[in-house]
């Protein structure tokens, strides 16, 4: 923090910016304006500057300290390969998030600036994708503050016996492919999707942990890539060394299938096990189905298990058609035939999706007039409505108070409909809704009618849960390139599978 004579602005400003903080504050004669920095740069402090001579600079100075104290660590909610991360509170102003604290030492700013991870993540603003809020170096450590969610894919699948929904899978994977379609268009591909870093929150799921890949290939000594193997593409597996943004598409056809059955699609224990996993699901290719793949193979003298495989449909029995036709399209052997994350947006097993979100935007439009966020931000806040309803409704029937529930009502009304009207604009224009759109709004409806007639009461659940079932690793040990990796049925829950 400091007061800046415009003749030393310059210096100050490229020390300051090449400080550990993207957001400054300028104050211009009595008119404070906030700058907010993609990617401290000596451009960007120019581009400031010149933009300050035409404001009268009076002073500038940090909007944040850039420390860590800032923040209480709470409690460690995840352990990666490459840093642990942190449920914390922002001391200042109470917001909780995750602090993600990196294991290697950085020992410049700069070092910490070109991570793919914080280069691709500043410039994502995606509501399906975690968002990086500021980078932090002290004592060498590097730590990334981002928004917190409440747990990943994993997390809700290992306390699962009974599968998913068909419509919450919907749900969630319509949203990853346009985190995906979004990511893919701007010339980014994650390259370690996996359900642990496929984060939730309510019924919000978000990308996260993306562009770490890349920079692990790229970054001695961490020189060989690295991804989860059971979600590993074929091309990635027989090393091609030009693979692209379909090997995130053959990663979402094995996350949606585990969705769909609560068991990993192509569980291998090392790579040799992981292609016999695939072959045996979807036959070995050939000639006509992956030419590339044989020159590949033959590349590094490996040769296919001669397996016809089975149907996915037997693999998935209560899956419907179009989820089936839709796993089998995205992990097709060759990746110029699957489909691109924007294609599978228009597939038939996202129609109800579509529908429902073609409707917000319309009645959006019809309601509040103009557009000004995206249909999908919208999409996702009208969600978070509907989560936060359920929500407060299970809250209310647990620990019920007549006061409770007017203040319940109104929080709901001010924060899904904008209004603390009686009525509910959504409800106002449901005829013209489509019946599953319908559907949701009636759900949110009785929510809140049950809210409205509740009596004073309370409850207590006394469900007893089932036991957790675990997800089988395979045992065949042989690897052709010479590893192997079995997992101890006790390791299950980390599953760190990167040979
Ligand atoms: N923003 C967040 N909010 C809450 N939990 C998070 C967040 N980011 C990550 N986590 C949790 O921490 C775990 C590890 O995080 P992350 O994947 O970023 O670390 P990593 O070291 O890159 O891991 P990997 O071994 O997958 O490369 C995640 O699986 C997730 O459960």
């Amino acid at each position: 923090m400091g007061k800046v004579v415009f003749g030393a602005y310059h210096l100050q400003c490229k020390l300051f910016v090449s400080e550990e903080t993207f957001d400054w504050r300028v104050l211009a004669r009595g008119n404070t304006q906030l700058f907010s920095l993609g990617q401290p740069s000596l451009l960007h402090s120019v581009s400031i500057c010149h933009s300050l001579v035409s404001c009268h600079l009076l002073a500038v100075y940090h909007l944040r300290a850039p420390y860590l104290c800032r923040f209480k660590l709470i409690k460690e909610v995840g352990d990666g390969t490459f840093g642990s991360v942190w449920r914390a509170i922002n001391k200042q102003n109470g917001e909780v998030v995750a602090v993600k604290k990196m294991k290697r030492k950085y020992y410049s700013f700069e070092e910490c600036m070109s991570l793919r991870e914080v280069k691709s993540l500043r410039r994502m603003n995606h509501p399906n994708i975690v968002k990086l809020k500021e980078v932090i170096r002290e004592n060498d450590i590097l730590y990334f503050i981002m928004e917190y969610m409440e747990c990943n894919l994993y997390q809700l699948m290992k306390d699962r016996v009974k599968p998913f929904a068909e419509s919450d899978v919907r749900n969630w994977c319509f949203q990853i492919f346009q985190a995906l379609a979004y990511m893919h268009q701007r010339g980014y591909f994650h390259r370690d999707l996996k359900p642990e870093n496929l984060l939730v929150s309510k019924d919000v799921l978000k990308l996260a942990d993306f562009g770490l890949a890349r920079e692990i290939s790229s970054a001695p000594p961490y020189t060989e890539y690295v991804s989860t193997r059971w979600y590993r593409a074929p091309e990635v597996l027989l090393q091609s060394s030009a693979y692209d943004s379909a090997v995130d598409m053959w990663a979402m056809g094995a996350i949606m299938a585990e969705l769909l059955t609560l068991h990993p699609l192509f569980p291998g224990t090392s790579e040799a096990d992981e292609i016999l996993k695939i072959c045996n699901v979807i036959g070995c290719p050939d000639e006509q189905t992956w030419p590339q793949g044989l020159s590949l193979a033959e590349a590094m003298k490996y040769q296919f298990p001669q397996i016809r495989g089975s149907q996915l449909s037997e693999v998935m029995k209560s899956a419907s058609s179009e989820a089936v036709d839709l796993i089998s399209s995205l992990c097709s052997w060759d990746p110029c035939k699957r489909p691109k994350a924007a294609e599978v947006l228009q597939h038939a097993f996202f129609k109800v999706c579509k529908e429902n979100f073609n409707w917000i935007a319309r009645h959006h439009r019809r309601v509040h007039g103009p557009l000004r966020v995206t249909p999908n931000k919208l999409l996702v806040e009208y969600r978070q409505g509907i989560a936060q309803a359920s929500f407060l409704y299970k809250a209310a029937l647990r620990n019920f108070h007549p006061k409770a529930c007017g203040l319940i009502m109104k929080i709901f009304f001010l924060s899904f409909t904008g209004t603390t009207g009686n009525a509910n604009p959504i409800l106002r224009h449901s005829r013209s809704l489509p019946e599953t759109g319908r559907a949701t709004v009636q759900k949110v409806s009785t929510i809140t009618e049950k809210l409205a007639h509740m009596s004073v009461t309370s409850r207590t659940r006394t469900a007893v849960k089932p036991p957790v079932p675990l997800l089988k690793a395979g045992h065949l040990k042989s690897d052709f390139l010479g590893k192997s990796d079995e997992i101890p049925p006790a390791k299950r829950l980390t599953r760190k599978l990167v040979s």
